[in-house]
């Protein structure tokens, strides 16, 4: 009797028949019936319910089989009813007898179900593997076959299809149906030695009508196989046993003929390298042996200072420090000399120090290594450029200058010399490179700019080693991240580079409403407006700074940066230098905030260093100079405004004697040299010469000598500049050296250029200098005028901006912050006309003489 097999039988059976381990619960267990199809042939419900004409059975279940991998339970090993086919062994379920069921109609019962024979026989791919000779597929496929082929057995030998049972269930059941308690073994058609019948004869057993339905519904690859060997599933072919290995076959033939397994990648890497090693080593052993006679052995060198390797502390730790810093320190105990130092673990060099003198708000964990809080953000509206561009008409007026062409000569140091101190294009302000360095990359040490560029090239802010921070008092600042030796390269000023008239528009109109500018005068009587441009730009003035801004010729090109100043810069200090502002009107005066000791109280000139001429002193003196003493300390100079424009008109065209001569260098320096007539010159112009050589070695670009108290020029910050300020006569003094004479020329064939220049009235930003000019008379232009002078100049190339930082630190670029709309308009420029004659040193000279000192 055939009897149905509901859902529990399937499951009950699945859970018995399928691999060990695998989920018991119902749900998981018909899924993975469904879903492996290669392994588990299970019923496709979907093909049994699509098909309109499937007769339905209610709780009908097809007769299964079960193909389980070896790990099968106990049970199933101890009925001994697997039949192994390869790796896989195939197990026949038998079909209990299904039972008629009360109120079912006959036909519904023996209908038969409609499988998807492709699916379940893999035919698809078994073909393929087929067509390869692969013997793995055909035992597959046959195992298939087989199950289709049992299935059909069993169902047939047992009366139907439809009646499979579970081995567990279909114990029961013919325990229950066999009062001998026989029971229902499962037979593996192959093991038991049974032929397989043949699918006529299965199909012979059919019903009529169910016959119809099968062949209708069998595909067609079934179909063609039909009456098959195969499909009947009677072997003709000896089994084998096959290897799968990692969802492959593997024939053991070639197993067999496989080379011993290789040694693992890793091992072999690592004995390669060995050896590659051994092998270079040797070679260069030989090669090194053969270059230089013996073998170096290779030292290790180890970092044993962290983060400040290579950089030694100070010996004096207060140095640079304010008083008032001075005394905090003194009293605190981990400095005093009884206190003993952490050497285990001491401080990043620095950082310890200003922990102690400043404290510093942190959260945990600390980080010992930067000593500042997180830097704020930029302004909005900033804009970073870190290489000079040209704007507007700037890069048609842009030109190299004739010196810059002129230097074609090498210096002349040794590798030994490493282009130190002594080196002329350091003197000069001129940065070797291939073209004109001696020595070479691997020597030279005078290639800041470069070291610029690799540096920041890399990336990284501690190796860029500034930040923008948000002062208390004067806006933003920058300061630094890490140490600079003195006199470091730390950051270039760089910014859109316009023209003076440019400068004014921009002046007028874009900036008309800004509380600080940063606008450069720079080259070729060009300004660098950094409004977009480096954080260069956000260094605030100190009178006593730690930094200097110095214009050098890089490829023949000017540019500007940041460099150290004679002292090592701490982690954290901010970054400062002498702007050099003028104050041009005393109206708009700011007020220094830098709170340096020596502070000159504004941004500006020390008012003391502007010395009065004689005249005005025998004025003042008569007058007394209370007066001015209380101003100097205001620094409310507006009063005196018309006074020494007075008084500097009387003095202007004397020039019996020179006053002073101001010298650019790190400190203001006020030489006083005496000028009698006659030989006075020449003795002026020597110990100018003198001077301009020694303050040029220090990094100066440019000396004045002025005949006149009173800076030569300074361009204003914020200041509105009166024309008719002031009036004095300048020498200046330019030294260049003439490149072209020979290769071997040294510092000493530096030449003094001392050119004449009158200022009848004051000039704002820009003070024009005549490096090739023979005629001695100065004019003043206005930014128009200095406009149309341009087309002139691209002829003839006669002036330039002056960048020397006068009464700064070091020549460098003077802030060109903000003349202001009135400032800007009545900014002139000053020209000296004609052209130079570049043999006429002495005449020049003897002009210059001759106007300065008449
Ligand atoms: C080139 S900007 C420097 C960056 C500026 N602090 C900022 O926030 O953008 C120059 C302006 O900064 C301010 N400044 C710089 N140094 C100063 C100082 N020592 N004392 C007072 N103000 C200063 C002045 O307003 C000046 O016009």
């Amino acid at each position: 009797m055939a009897a149905d097999v509901t859902m529990a039988d399937l499951v009950a059976l699945s859970s018995e028949s399928s691999f060990s381990g695998a989920p018991t619960d119902a749900s998981s267990n018909v899924a993975s019936f469904t879903s492996t199809p290669p392994t588990t042939v299970s019923p496709d419900s979907m093909s049994l319910a699509s098909d309109p004409d499937v007769p339905k059975q209610d709780g009908a279940i097809a007769p299964l089989l079960n193909i389980a991998i070896p790990l099968l339970d106990s049970e199933q090993q101890e009925s001994g009813l697997q039949t192994p086919i390869g790796n896989a062994i195939v197990v026949a379920e038998p079909t209990p007898t299904p039972e008629p069921q009360p109120g079912r109609g006959r036909r519904s019962r023996t209908s038969l179900p409609i499988y998807n024979l492709t699916k379940l026989s893999s035919a698809r791919t078994a073909s393929k593997r087929r067509a390869r000779d692969d013997e793995a597929a055909d035992a597959r496929r046959r195992s298939t076959g087989d199950s289709l082929g049992g299935a059909a057995d069993a169902s047939i030998s047992e009366g139907g299809l439809n009646g499979l049972r579970t081995p567990r269930s279909a114990r029961t059941a013919g325990a229950a149906a066999s009062p001998a308690g026989a029971q229902i073994t499962r037979r593996a058609t192959r093991l038991s030695g049974i032929e397989a019948e043949t699918l006529a004869k299965k199909l012979a057993t059919l019903p009529k009508r169910g016959k119809k339905v099968f062949e209708k519904n069998m595909p067609r690859e079934l179909r063609r196989l039909q009456d098959t060997n195969e499909f009947a599933h009677i072997e003709t072919q000896p089994v084998r046993y096959t290897v799968w290995s990692n969802g492959k076959y593997v024939d053991p033939e070639e197993l067999k003929n496989q080379p011993e397994p290789r040694p693992k990648k890793k091992n072999k890497l690592e004995e390669d390298v060995d050896e590659d090693a051994h092998k270079k080593e040797g070679s260069r052993s030989e090669s090194e042996s053969k270059d230089h006679g013996e073998k170096k052995p290779r030292t290790k060198k180890w970092l044993d200072k962290g983060l400040y390797a290579g950089q030694e502390a100070p010996t004096d730790l207060t140095r640079g420090l304010t008083n008032q810093e001075k005394r905090k320190l003194a009293t605190l105990p981990e400095l005093s000399k009884s206190h003993k130092p952490n050497r285990t673990l001491p401080f990043p060099m620095f950082n310890g120090l200003r922990l102690l003198i400043t404290g510093r708000d942190f959260k945990l964990p600390f980080d010992v290594c930067n000593p500042l809080p997180p830097g704020q953000p930029k302004p909005a509206h900033y804009r970073s450029m870190t290489r000079n561009r040209f704007v507007g008409d700037a890069a048609a007026y842009w030109k190299k200058t004739p010196h810059f062409e002129d230097f074609a000569s090498k210096c002349v140091c040794k590798p030994e010399d490493g282009c130190g101190e002594d080196c002329q294009n350091r003197i000069m302000l001129y940065e070797c490179d291939e073209t004109n360095c001696n020595v070479g990359k691997e020597f030279c040490q005078n290639r800041a700019f470069q070291s610029l560029q690799e540096r920041t090239k890399k990336g990284g802010r501690y190796r860029v080693g500034v930040e923008v921070f948000k002062t208390g008092d004067r806006g933003y600042g920058v300061r630094s991240n890490r140490c600079f030796e003195a006199n470091q390269i730390i950051m270039e000023y760089t910014g859109e580079i316009i023209t003076i008239e440019e400068c004014d528009r921009r002046m007028n109109e874009e900036y008309k409403d800004n509380e600080c500018y940063y606008l450069m005068s720079f080259d070729q009587n060009m300004i660098i407006d950094a409004t977009t441009g480096s954080i260069a730009r956000f260094v605030n003035h100190s009178c006593s700074p730690n930094c200097r801004m110095i214009k050098w010729i890089v490829s023949g090109q000017p540019r500007m940066a940041l460099f150290a100043g004679d002292r090592p810069i701490m982690t954290g200090e901010e970054l400062t230098y002498d702007y050099n502002f003028d104050p041009f009107s005393a109206k708009n005066v700011q007020k220094c905030l830098c709170g340096s000791p020596n502070c000159r109280g504004v941004l500006g000139p020390k008012p003391k260093e502007v010395k009065p001429p004689k005249q005005a002193k025998e004025e003042a003196a008569r007058k007394g100079s209370s007066k001015r003493k209380s101003k100097d300390l205001t620094g409310d100079w507006e009063d005196e405004e018309p006074a020494t424009k007075k008084k500097r008109k009387t003095q202007a065209a004397s020039g019996k004697k020179v006053k002073s001569v101001s010298v650019a260098k790190s400190k203001s320096k006020v030489v006083k040299v005496p000028s009698k007539a006659g030989k006075g010159k020449a003795r002026i112009i020597k110990k100018a010469n003198k001077v301009a050589a020694a303050v040029i070695k220090k990094g100066a670009a440019s000396v004045s000598i002025k005949t006149k108290a009173g800076m030569v020029k300074r361009i204003g910050s914020g200041a509105a500049v009166s024309k008719g300020q002031q009036q004095r006569k300048t020498v200046k003094i330019k030294t260049t050296t003439s490149r072209k004479t020979s290769a071997s020329s040294t510092a000493s064939s530096s030449m003094t250029t001392i050119v004449a220049k009158t200022t009848a009235k004051k000039t704002a930003s820009s003070q024009v200098e005549m490096t090739t000019t023979t005629t001695p008379k100065s004019r003043t232009m206005t930014p128009a005028s200095a406009a149309k002078a341009g087309s002139a100049r691209t002829r003839t190339p006669s002036w330039k901006v002056v960048e020397s930082a006068e009464g700064s630190p070091a020549a460098g670029g003077r802030l060109t912050a903000s003349p202001g709309s009135a400032a800007a308009r009545s900014r002139k420029v000053e020209k000296e006309g004609g052209r130079s004659s570049s043999s006429s040193l002495k005449k020049r000279l003897a002009e210059a003489s001759v106007y300065d000192f008449p």
